[in-house]
């Protein structure tokens, strides 16, 4: 599990995040939802490593990680799917992935595994990251995540500028990854109908605050929206 327990951030002297707790399961989907600049980004960079909290605890599996630095919390099992899919756009789809796969022991079985969640980068192996289409980046840096076999994965916004067709495809794998049962994610996304969808549980953030929170599924919508003042 991943606890986010009265986390305080932000940048300089300006805090963006005040005060926000939340947890995601071993096994299964929290959603962080809420407009541009509600600090949903922020918290996910603290909970990583890349920022400093203020003030607050980071917990990563019952152990204190507030203090480690990311490639640590990596070690432990926390993997990072920034924003806006950035993979290395001068390797090949095939190189990305070696990267992060070399020097571990499964690593051919695991680029293995990654492929086939997302058999379209099968066919794209060859071709540079950089000239891929922004969903089959996004495709390849969950795939790169996988591969370094997280216990909790960060999605921030998946589907963002994303074809309707390959966000069906990003929400299947989601779904397919958690019904595996070893894997919590921590999903951060505006498509509420996506979020609800595959999320036991949501959080609404507002100007760093979370104002509303309850289980996930459709029957949350109307909900969401009125968190939201959609
Ligand atoms: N590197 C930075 N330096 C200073 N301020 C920042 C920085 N990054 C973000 N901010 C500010 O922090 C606030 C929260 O931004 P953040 O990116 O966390 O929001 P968000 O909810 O993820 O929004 P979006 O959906 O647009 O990514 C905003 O006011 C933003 O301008």
């Amino acid at each position: 599990m991943l606890e986010l327990i009265d986390i305080r951030a932000g940048y300089g002297r300006t805090e963006v995040v005040h005060g926000v707790s939340l947890r995601v399961p071993d096994s299964g989907v929290a959603a962080v939802m809420g407009h541009n600049g509600a600090g949903k980004t922020t918290l996910l960079r603290a909970a990583v490593g890349l920022i400093k909290v203020n003030s607050g605890r980071i917990v990563l599996g019952g152990e204190d990680v507030t203090g480690l630095r990311p490639s640590a919390r990596v070690a432990r099992g926390l993997a990072y799917v920034p924003q806006g899919q950035q993979s290395f756009g001068q390797l090949t789809t095939a190189e990305n992935l070696q990267v992060v796969a070399d020097g571990r022991k499964r690593g051919k079985a695991l680029i293995a595994e990654a492929l086939d969640l997302f058999p379209a980068l099968t066919t794209l192996l060859d071709r540079r990251a950089g000239l891929l289409s922004g969903g089959q980046r996004q495709q390849l840096a969950i795939a790169r995540a996988l591969i370094t076999e997280p216990k909790i994965l960060i999605l921030d916004e998946p589907t963002e500028g994303i074809q309707p067709n390959v966000v069906a495809e990003i929400e299947r794998t989601v779904m397919e990854l958690t019904a595996r049962g070893d894997l919590g994610v921590l999903l951060v996304e505006q498509h509420i109908g996506f979020a609800l969808q595959s999320a036991q549980h949501y959080s609404v953030l507002a100007s760093g605050h979370v104002t509303s929170t309850g289980s996930g599924g459709a029957e949350s919508a109307a909900a969401v929206r009125d968190a939201m003042a959609i």
